[in-house]
């Protein structure tokens, strides 16, 4: 997937000039940056609902545009921010939801199967029956993951997935995002808030400020002490841990 010389714009204001990354299949990808930098007007620009002002987003070689903006998101598992509205399905898909009781939905075993699959390895067989608004705000966090998963999608578009999660399942859910990165051979992006999740789990950190991209690359390249401050505009030490992975700490 590639955005080249995007130029993003909120109400005719442009967030965002000359922005140009590519992501590779296999590839997992942390988006970071401070509050406001346009990491979610990116990831949603590459989903297709946010049409830059000018430049191009392509798969596969493929531009994104008006003749094909309907059909773009199919191959594409999304997770917005905001979890409660991140049900990813149509307005006639939550219509027809509401018969699913009498319905008699017919799905094959085997998507059951997965999705059974994908509910416990996140811990979430026993509230299988549960309605959505009796959970929890990480597990709802979890179910939403699950959605993006089950749809099979080529590119994962993860918006702060884990900002809702305890320790445990914030490694979980990154763990499988990688093993399913590279066994699905997955173009996954995901914006976190946490340096040393993306440190830990990312291949290449995009790092994103005032619209602009100020570092590409692996973690321990991409987040640099001098950078981090700069844009945080707090003292930021950046150390090796005994096992050789980054540690970004905040100075207080
Ligand atoms: N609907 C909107 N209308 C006008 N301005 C917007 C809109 N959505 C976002 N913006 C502005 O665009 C800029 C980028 O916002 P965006 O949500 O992409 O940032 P972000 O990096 O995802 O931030 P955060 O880490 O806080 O989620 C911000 O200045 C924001 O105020």
């Amino acid at each position: 997937m590639r955005a080249e010389a995007l130029t993003l714009s909120h109400g005719g204001r442009p967030i965002s000039e000359a922005l140009s990354l590519d992501f590779a299949r296999g590839t997992l990808t942390a988006l970071v940056g401070p509050n406001g930098a346009g990491k979610t007007t990116l990831l949603r620009a590459l989903h297709g609902e946010h049409p830059p002002s000018a430049g191009r987003i392509s798969l596969d070689g493929e531009a994104l545009g008006p003749a094909n903006r309907r059909r773009w998101p199919a191959r594409i598992g999304y997770m917005p921010q905001d979890s409660r509205a991140a049900a990813g399905l149509t307005v006639l898909e939550t219509v027809l939801l509401g018969r699913a009781g009498t319905l008699a939905l017919r799905l094959p075993d085997a998507a059951l199967r997965e999705a059974a699959a994908l509910l416990a390895e996140f811990d979430l067989l026993d509230l299988a029956g549960r309605g959505l608004d009796t959970l929890s705000g990480g597990q709802r966090q979890l179910v939403f993951f699950a959605q993006a998963l089950a749809r099979r999608p080529e590119v994962l578009l993860l918006d702060e997935p884990v900002s809702a999660l305890d320790l445990r399942h914030q490694q979980a859910l990154m763990r499988t995002l990688r093993r399913l990165t590279r066994a699905r051979n997955l173009i996954s992006v995901v914006v976190l808030h946490d340096l040393n999740l993306a440190a830990r789990h990312a291949d290449r950190v995009a790092v994103l400020a005032e619209g602009a991209l100020r570092a590409l690359g692996p973690p321990a390249e991409a987040l640099s002490a001098p950078l981090l401050s700069a844009i945080y505009g707090v003292g930021v030490r950046v150390l090796r841990d005994p096992e050789g992975g980054l540690l970004v700490q905040a100075l207080v």
